[in-house]
């Protein structure tokens, strides 16, 4: 195994200094390191962050891999400077049982780009009726500790107690995609001035507040640990910010895009969240489904809400939901256009947006905190000697002009097409060994 020495480099956005990386952890830091044997990686205006870990990405492998697999997904995690991601249970077959879960993270394995770290389906076939194997995929290899119906809400109560019940035995974690069903029959975005202007059935603030609303109180009751999904609303930064001050154990993400993307772009106009960002922006027409999703982009009241959330940590975590999907499925007539974005490869740069240079916020919002919630041990350490060596070096005076079909994912659905990104991601690590370097995956 090749050593690294990496000069110069400011982790964390502490003081520049030097890493030396052997034998997968870091073998020692300090200015003037020196080490014949180890490979330069000349780190002058970087910087260095614990590997990023993603809890909420969908791989879509087994079943869809025209949109992406478990190794391209893999490839456009590292490259967006991650070392760990969950992958979502709605592939098809769903993980519900055993032996899918351990599919999945054998495939992750075997691409060896990040750490794959399956999430279990809460109810068999994410049909909402019947709880799925739980403890069989808790005690498979892939050892897995959050279960979601993503994609799907646990709608109903007493099996959603039961589901919070059961992983209490494990300590494990019930992660909710917040929708109350009957109150999004059809709706195909945010419900509000937009929808109403644009003529599309309207999915209301509502149908996620409501939902959270009843999961936290339903979490007190047992005692076990929720995790809110792509939090939306200022409406359910509300409601979290209650249930955190009576001690409940609730934690919550938020993605990136509706961090900075407000309702107005189904409309065909660029107001974004960012006047950086939207600096000679625009969508390239309205209507387009790229900036479809689910839960549904919001207004801008609450995007401010979300980027205040964030940074005060009522909201806990950046979380991409990469949701890639095949061409034919997503560019296609907004009614008939499977939600969702792509995430990985540009999460980095918008929360660099979002929160600025704060590397301190940066590394516990997208590595520390996440990977402590997923029970991910070796990942979210900042770089130290003796610790493994999950580590990210990222330029920020960098810029890019997002073009889709430069990304690594086998999809294209990226909001930010032709948008001037900040940072780059210049190498990545996982346990030594690097699988991006001059921001170049290495296989
Ligand atoms: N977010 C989306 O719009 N789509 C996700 C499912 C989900 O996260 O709800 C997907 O799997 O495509
Ligand atoms: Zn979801
Ligand atoms: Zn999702």
């Amino acid at each position: 195994m090749t050593a690294y020495l990496i000069k110069n480099v400011s982790v964390v956005g502490g003081a520049p200094t030097d890493l030396l990386i052997r034998d997968g952890v870091v073998a020692g830091t300090g200015t003037g390191l020196d080490a014949p044997d180890a490979a330069v990686v000349d780190g002058t205006g970087l910087v260095a962050l614990p590997g990023l870990v993603d809890l909420h990405t969908h791989l879509r492998e087994p079943g869809r891999e025209d949109a992406e697999t478990v190794e391209s997904g893999s490839r456009a995690a590292a490259l967006g400077g991650y070392t760990a991601v969950c992958a979502m249970a709605n592939t098809s077959p769903v993980a519900d049982t055993a032996g899918v879960v351990e599919q999945v993270w054998r495939l992750g394995r075997q691409a060896g780009l990040v750490d794959v770290q399956p999430i279990g389906a809460v109810t068999v076939g994410l049909a909402g009726e019947r709880l799925a194997e739980l403890g069989a995929m808790a005690d498979s290899p892939a050892r897995v500790r959050i279960f979601s119906d993503d994609g799907h809400c646990v709608a109903d109560p007493k099996l959603m107690r039961r589901a919070l019940e059961y992983v209490k035995a494990f300590d494990g974690i019930i992660a909710q995609h917040a929708e109350e069903p009957r109150l999004t029959e059809g709706a195909q975005m945010h419900e509000g001035e937009v929808s109403t202007r644009l003529g599309l059935t309207g999915w209301p603030a509502v149908a996620e507040e409501a939902i959270i609303a009843r999961d936290v109180l339903l979490a007190e009751h047992v005692g076990s640990r929720l995790h809110v999904c792509h939090v939306s609303t200022a409406g359910s930064v509300e409601v979290l910010r209650q249930a955190k001050r009576r001690g409940i154990r609730v934690t919550a993400e938020v993605t990136p895009h509706h961090l900075l993307l407000t309702d107005e772009v189904v409309g065909g106009r660029g107001t974004l969240a960012s006047p950086a960002l939207a600096d000679g922006w625009s969508p390239t027409a309205s209507y387009d489904p790229v900036f479809k999703v689910n839960p549904p982009l919001r207004t801008g009241v609450d995007v401010a809400a979300l980027r205040a959330a964030l940074a005060e940590g009522v909201i806990d975590v950046v979380a991409t939901d990469h949701a890639p999907h095949a061409v034919e499925d997503k560019e296609c007539e907004w009614a008939y256009a499977r939600p969702g974005m792509l995430g990985l490869e540009t999460a980095l740069s918008i929360v660099l947006d979002v929160l600025g240079p704060r590397w301190d916020l940066i590394a516990d919002r997208m590595s520390r905190i996440p990977a402590r919630i997923a029970g991910l041990d070796g990942h979210g350490l900042d770089p130290a000697p003796g610790v493994p060596a999950n580590l990210t070096l990222v330029d920020p005076a960098a810029r890019r002009v997002i073009e889709p079909t430069e990304l690594a994912s086998r999809s294209r659905n990226t909001p930010y097409a032709r948008m001037t990104l900040p940072g780059r991601i210049v190498a990545t690590f996982l346990r030594g060994e690097p699988t991006v370097l001059d921001g170049k995956a290495v296989k």
